[in-house]
């Protein structure tokens, strides 16, 4: 099985988490999500409405028929579906690699559970091999880059590249994150850093791993 069918085969296992009828749900970015929308589409009365972590997440609910809703309309959710680009065993999480970080840490703190859909090549032992995005607002990048050079990393440009809330985005490399708590308050302080993609206060309640088998793993 390569890593596509991985990716479907652990989003058809998160639709059991819709067990209810006309629930309000958060969604995430990137082509995880993606086969997860596609799989919704066959079981819509179980969702009133959707909140959405990106613009692209919102083109493709609305042209499914979904109703998408602002956060400020919903308060709290009950869950939010989501990929990562990383996890670690405790559920902490690299996110960002499609750069809508800022978003998905939003729509994920509203929510009471956070569902993430993996495949095996993305369970790692220490976050940090996948480049740290980080959400920038385009005056302060210089200034965030030489911090993170302090804090050990490699920001490299994401050039040509904007978010949906104007910011731009450094990949940091090469960052050894063996305390992914105290790190995440340390980008976090950084004057001029909007967000970061590292998830580890606020991680996935349950990942579902895909392996090549096509089996799915529940980690708690
Ligand atoms: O900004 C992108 C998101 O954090 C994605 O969840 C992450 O990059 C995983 O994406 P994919 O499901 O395409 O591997």
């Amino acid at each position: 099985m390569n890593q596509d069918d991985m990716k479907k085969a652990v989003a058809r296992a998160a639709l059991d988490y819709l067990n209810e009828y006309d629930m309000v749900i958060g969604m995430g970015t990137g082509s995880t999500v993606n086969y997860f929308i596609d799989l919704l589409s066959s079981v819509k009365s179980r969702v009133d409405a959707v909140v959405s972590s990106s613009d692209a997440t919102t083109a493709k609910l609305k042209a499914l028929g979904f109703h998408v809703k602002e956060l400020n309309q919903t308060g709290d959710i009950l869950l939010y579906f989501d990929g990562a680009d990383e996890c670690d065993q405790h559920n902490r999480l690299i996110k960002g690699g499609g750069g809508a970080l800022t978003r998905e840490k939003v729509v994920a703190e509203a929510a009471e559970k956070f569902i993430c859909m993996i495949d095996e090549t993305k369970r790692v032992d220490l976050l940090g091999g996948f480049p740290l995005a980080v959400e920038v607002i385009p005056m302060a990048r210089s200034l965030v880059a030489r911090k993170l050079v302090k804090l050990g990393g490699q920001p490299v440009f994401r050039q040509g590249f904007v978010t949906d809330n104007g910011g731009e985005i450094l990949d940091v490399h090469h960052l050894k994150i063996t305390d992914p708590v105290t790190l995440e308050q340390e980008i976090n302080a950084i004057p001029g850093v909007i967000s970061h993609g590292l998830f580890a206060r606020r991680g996935a309640d349950i990942t579902l791993i895909a392996d090549s088998s096509g089996q799915v793993k529940t980690q708690t």
